[in-house]
């Protein structure tokens, strides 16, 4: 019953084989592999971008901070919302990484709305040279609330972006999720809608360990490049990302895996709404965020459930509900479902 994230789960078989079969012989360093071409021209087709950059990193904080790095600079101001990852969860690596950017908050919530956006944008202009000056908007998505931006939400927002001339990153650590969540194509949840660079997510999704950085404009390429080996996130023996990206993107892993993982998340969701939880976010794809009296949580903590509580501890009234987050991967099986199910 382990649903704590799905960095817990394990590398799928078939990224196991892949790198397996790809330790043999010699292979040239740092992404002069055959199989990183291989691997670029896999996601030019998949995205249906036959100019992206492509560049593998081995985290989606990685991820994350060298493409903001790459898309601003250091007296301007990163725009995303409160929970955003790179607010709460990379121990200011994008302030790092910029060489002193800051960020704004837009919003609160799990999604920003175009009007939370414009508003922080109009905030940021009103001081002149004396102030942060505007730079990159940062989309999470599936968001770190579980939720999907809509094609038109994604859509409404770069078109804020763009109206102030500014780039869009979207963080895709979990970005197959939302993909088969929505149905749409990677095309449409990304530069069609205006998305300029996407951290693209195999790590959760039934990698060891491989995030895609994709430039839809090359442009801005070279200095990626440089910042990724200064950042110390240029892998000599690179062939092992690219192995394991060229497996997740071969066969349909990619979605099999996501998809698998949203499924064993709705069955858990319908479980527990059964039993009467509450939801503080809709479950959209592979997280859940539901509130549970504490002395269920204790119950199923002493039956051997791993999970996080969200917005409390186990210190209080048995009776009262505490939210915490339930995260499904690709390898969640239904009996650790049942069992769970069987203890509300
Ligand atoms: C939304 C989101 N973005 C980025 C990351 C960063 O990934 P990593 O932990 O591999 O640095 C995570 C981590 O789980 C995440 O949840
Ligand atoms: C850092 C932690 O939040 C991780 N990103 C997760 O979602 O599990």
């Amino acid at each position: 019953m382990h649903f704590a994230s799905d960095n817990s789960g394990p590398a799928n078989p078939e990224i196991l084989a892949a790198l397996s079969a790809a330790n043999t012989g010699y292979a040239m360093g740092y992404g002069a592999d055959e199989e990183m071409a291989k691997v670029t021209s896999r996601i030019r087709e998949i995205f249906e971008a036959p100019q992206a950059a492509v560049y593998l990193v081995a985290t989606g904080t990685a991820a994350n901070v060298l493409a903001l790095s790459t898309l601003s600079q250091p007296w301007q101001t990163l725009f995303c919302t409160r929970q955003a990852h790179i607010n709460v969860d990379e121990c200011n690596g994008p302030e790092f990484y910029t060489g002193g950017a800051k960020l704004t908050l837009v919003s609160d919530a799990d999604k920003m709305t175009p009007a939370d956006l414009r508003q922080a944008l109009e905030g940021e202009e009103n001081r002149g040279v004396h102030g942060p000056q505007r730079g990159p908007v940062s989309i999470t998505q599936v968001t770190e609330f579980g939720t999907v931006y809509t094609l038109d939400e994604l859509r409404a927002l770069c078109d804020v972006s763009k109206s102030y001339g500014l780039p869009v990153h979207l963080d895709g650590a979990r970005f197959t999720n939302a993909l088969v969540s929505l149905g749409c194509t990677p095309a449409e949840m990304t530069w069609k809608a205006g998305v300029d660079v996407v951290s693209f997510g195999g790590t959760k999704n039934g990698c060891m360990g491989v995030e895609a950085v994709i430039f839809f404009d090359p442009a801005k390429a070279q200095e990626f490049e440089y910042r990724r080996k200064r950042g110390a996130h240029l892998f000599s023996k690179h062939r092992y990302l690219s192995a394991q990206m060229l497996a997740y993107l071969t066969d349909d892993l990619w979605l099999r895996n996501a998809s698998a993982a949203n499924a064993k998340a709705a069955r858990l969701a319908a479980g527990l709404r059964d039993a009467g939880a509450h939801f503080s976010h809709d479950p959209q794809a592979n997280m859940i965020f539901a509130a549970l009296p504490r002395a269920t949580h204790q119950r199923l903590f002493d039956a051997g459930a791993v999970y996080h509580l969200w917005d409390g501890t186990l210190d209080g009234a048995a009776e009262e509900a505490v939210t915490a987050r339930f995260v499904c991967d690709w390898s969640v099986g239904d009996d650790q479902i049942d069992a769970f199910l069987a203890l509300l």
